[in-house]
């Protein structure tokens, strides 16, 4: 058995690449999108804004707020072929693969059809996901064939609002708002780079953006917020957290929501969402699920110095929100389209197919023996 050979592994701490869209692990809190703190922007600002900022480099004005968010609420339903096509997908399917099957059936029925028609495909995608996800959802678990338009002015909201068949609460709307723009951008994450490998060989948005759901969809990417999760609900109070934890440890688990590829001793977007999670349990009555996350993030501190990164505490806060938990990740990419669109966007106003070299390790120079001798 060979050891692992971690140092330089998995590309760690090399330059794969120029962005102006955001920075990880530098100034401030640690997370910027296009020089925007990522906390300013999650308290002053609405997840439309970010994705104007992310699409266009700058925050919009009113007016341009205002148009953005109609031209989006006007694409919000979905083709009926495309309606037909996730009524066959089972109940017991993983919701990341109807979003990646939703994303790339909609490149079949409205193709981009040249580079000039990008941002219309990232606005569609943008505006139609909240739908492929709740379409499908309450069709297979509820037997409904619901609207996929509300009138809800945000995504947050017509998320929510679609889920539930009613209006959400403020708060709810808020929360889920500021868990949008959490998600929204992280640099050359895995999902992210995926979508600029598939943009540099001038492939179109939605192949770009199917290939990055993909991505996101592993437990060491965006698939740790529901299985963290998983993991906490198996846990009875505090005490058993810590218990339950040292055992994984010693069997040398992962433990989902925890750690990072980046950061060293903080995610800057965990106390955003830790706050709100805390909110909400306190609006919901019920603290025990709160508490357990935190003796969690302790223990992991305390034992291993390592941290929650931004998946940890969503988990808790999506659950006090009533969502199911395995909605949890394709949230996330409702969210992250943005970060993968711009970044498509980004990769082909200067491209050079991405193409790294590897070092070999295989065999010495050999010749092929007869299959009778092999
Ligand atoms: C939105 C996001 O995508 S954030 C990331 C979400 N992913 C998770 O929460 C999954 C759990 N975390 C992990 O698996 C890792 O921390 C990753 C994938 C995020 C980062 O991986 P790396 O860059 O290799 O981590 P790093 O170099 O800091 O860690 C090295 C060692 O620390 C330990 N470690 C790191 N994270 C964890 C964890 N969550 N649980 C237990 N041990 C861990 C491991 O011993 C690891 O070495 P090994 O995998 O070779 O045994
Ligand atoms: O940057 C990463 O490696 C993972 C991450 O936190 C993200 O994509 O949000």
């Amino acid at each position: 058995m060979v050891d692992k050979k971690l140092s330089g592994a998995g590309l760690r701490g090399q330059s794969a690449g120029d962005t102006s869209l955001c920075t990880v692990g530098k100034s401030g809190s640690g997370l910027t999108y296009c020089g925007y703190d990522v906390a300013d922007l999650a308290d002053n600002t609405t997840f439309e804004e970010v994705a104007y900022l992310l699409f266009n480099g700058e925050l919009p004005n009113s007016a341009q707020l205002d148009a953005y968010k109609i031209e989006l609420m006007t694409q919000r339903d979905l083709p009926q072929a495309l309606k037909e096509v996730l009524q066959r997908i089972p109940a017991d399917a993983h919701p990341m693969d109807v979003m990646r099957t939703g994303c790339s059936f909609l490149g079949n029925l409205e193709p981009e059809a040249d580079f000039s028609e990008q941002a219309q495909a990232a606005n569609r995608l943008l505006a139609a996901f909240p739908a492929i996800m709740c379409y499908w959802y309450r069709f297979s678990h509820d037997g409904l064939e619901i609207d996929c338009v509300t009138n809800e002015d945000s995504l947050a909201g017509h998320f929510l609002h679609l889920l539930n068949g009613k209006a959400p609460s403020e708060q709810h709307r808020r929360v889920m708002d500021v868990s949008l723009i959490l998600y929204a951008e992280h640099e050359f994450n895995a999902s992210t780079f995926t979508a600029r490998v598939c943009a540099s060989t001038l492939s179109d948005m939605y192949s770009c953006i199917t290939g990055a759901i993909g991505t996101l969809r592993g437990p060491l990417h965006g698939g740790a917020n529901e299985a963290a999760m998983d993991m906490i609900q198996t846990f009875s109070s505090p005490a058993d957290a810590k218990i339950q934890m040292a055992g994984m440890l010693e069997r040398k688990e992962k433990i989902m929501g925890f750690g990072h590829a980046i950061y060293r001793t903080s995610d800057p977007r965990n106390v955003i969402i830790k706050a709100w999670s805390e909110k909400l349990a306190h609006e919901n009555g019920d603290t025990s699920l709160y508490d357990i996350s935190v003796a969690c993030e302790e223990f992991m501190w305390d034992t291993k110095k390592l941290f929650c990164n931004a998946d940890f505490f969503h988990a808790s806060a999506y659950h006090f929100m009533g969502i199911p938990t395995k909605l949890f990740t394709p949230i996330f990419v409702c969210s992250r389209l943005t970060g993968w669109a711009a970044h498509v966007m980004e990769q082909r106003s200067n491209n050079r197919i991405i193409r790294p070299s590897a070092d070999y390790t295989g065999s010495e120079p050999r010749s092929v023996k007869p299959i009778s001798e092999r």
